[in-house]
């Protein structure tokens, strides 16, 4: 059967950070990706995930979104940076069960050469998967649409497996995120079977208005059972914007387990907020 887990910052965000694990192991989850974990001690979230039978799937190395940065992995510069963000993030993934690592390039901005940042990017990646394989751990590339980040490295799935191939390394996998796909290119079950051998992790999002499997033009049923004709047996992250109270937005889990937990007498359902 496929497996979903809750991306955290993007599900149950009607609930404080720390309450959003309960709430996704009660739907039946049994794994959650964190964006960037870092504020937390590894050891206190391997407590908390274990606390909620649960598996984290994949963190971000760390950089200042906040301040707009949208990775470094490709930026000029940035190199000594960049080494150290990734030992943070290996460190901190092999004392919580080993996530996937999600790196990012950066926006390109329009003083900066982009071949001259594939570049870069290739020589910072190959660095970090080697550092990486020395602890198990997987690193993922996810080319993410123009209209989400107009200045970022890459855009379209080819463009990651490029990078992929010229490393030849195993643990740099691709992440079909299927919000992203449909944005830039479509044919998603086309696209899905052509880049196959490369992807390491799936997220599912739909168009338009990036929100659950069921609200929009991707029909996710075909898509699901493709994967489970192909073997799929990894996780499947999802990173929507649910298009209602989370609980609410789950009824398209239903075959695979997931959905809002039944309320039993003295256990009240977390109050939404939207
Ligand atoms: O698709 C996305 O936006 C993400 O997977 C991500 O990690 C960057 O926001
Ligand atoms: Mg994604």
């Amino acid at each position: 059967m496929l497996k979903f887990d809750p991306n955290l910052r993007w599900l149950f965000t009607e609930l404080p950070m720390q309450e959003r694990y309960a709430a996704a192991a009660s739907a039946g989850f049994g794994g959650v990706e964190v964006a960037f974990p870092y504020a937390q001690p590894a050891a206190e979230m391997a407590r908390v995930l274990d606390d909620n039978g649960l598996e984290l799937v994949q963190i971000l190395s760390p950089f200042d979104w906040d301040a707009g940065e949208r990775g470094i992995g490709a930026l000029p510069g940035r190199r000594e940076a960049f080494r150290a963000s990734i030992r943070i993030a290996l460190d901190y993934s092999a004392r919580v069960g080993k996530p996937m690592i999600h790196v990012m390039p950066g926006n390109i901005g329009p003083d900066l050469d982009p071949v001259r940042c594939m570049e870069l990017f290739r020589e910072n990646i190959a660095w970090a998967a080697d550092a990486a394989a020395e602890d198990g751990i997987t690193l993922i590339l996810e080319p993410c649409c123009a209209a989400r980040f107009p200045d970022f490295l890459y855009h379209r799935l080819d463009e990651g497996v490029e990078v992929i191939r010229a490393l030849n390394r195993d643990n740099v996998k691709l992440c079909f995120d299927t919000f992203h796909v449909q944005m830039e290119e479509g044919a998603i079950a086309q696209r899905l079977h052509q880049v196959y051998p490369y992807v390491g992790h799936i997220q599912v999002g739909n168009v338009p208005g990036r929100h659950e499997p069921g609200t929009g033009e991707i029909h996710f049923p075909y898509l699901f059972s493709e994967l489970e004709k192909l073997g799929w047996d990894r996780w499947i992250g999802c990173e929507y914007t649910p298009s209602g109270p989370t609980f609410d937005t789950l009824g398209w889990g239903k075959p695979y387990g997931i959905g809002a937990p039944r309320p039993r007498s003295g256990f009240e359902l977390p109050h939404h907020s939207q």
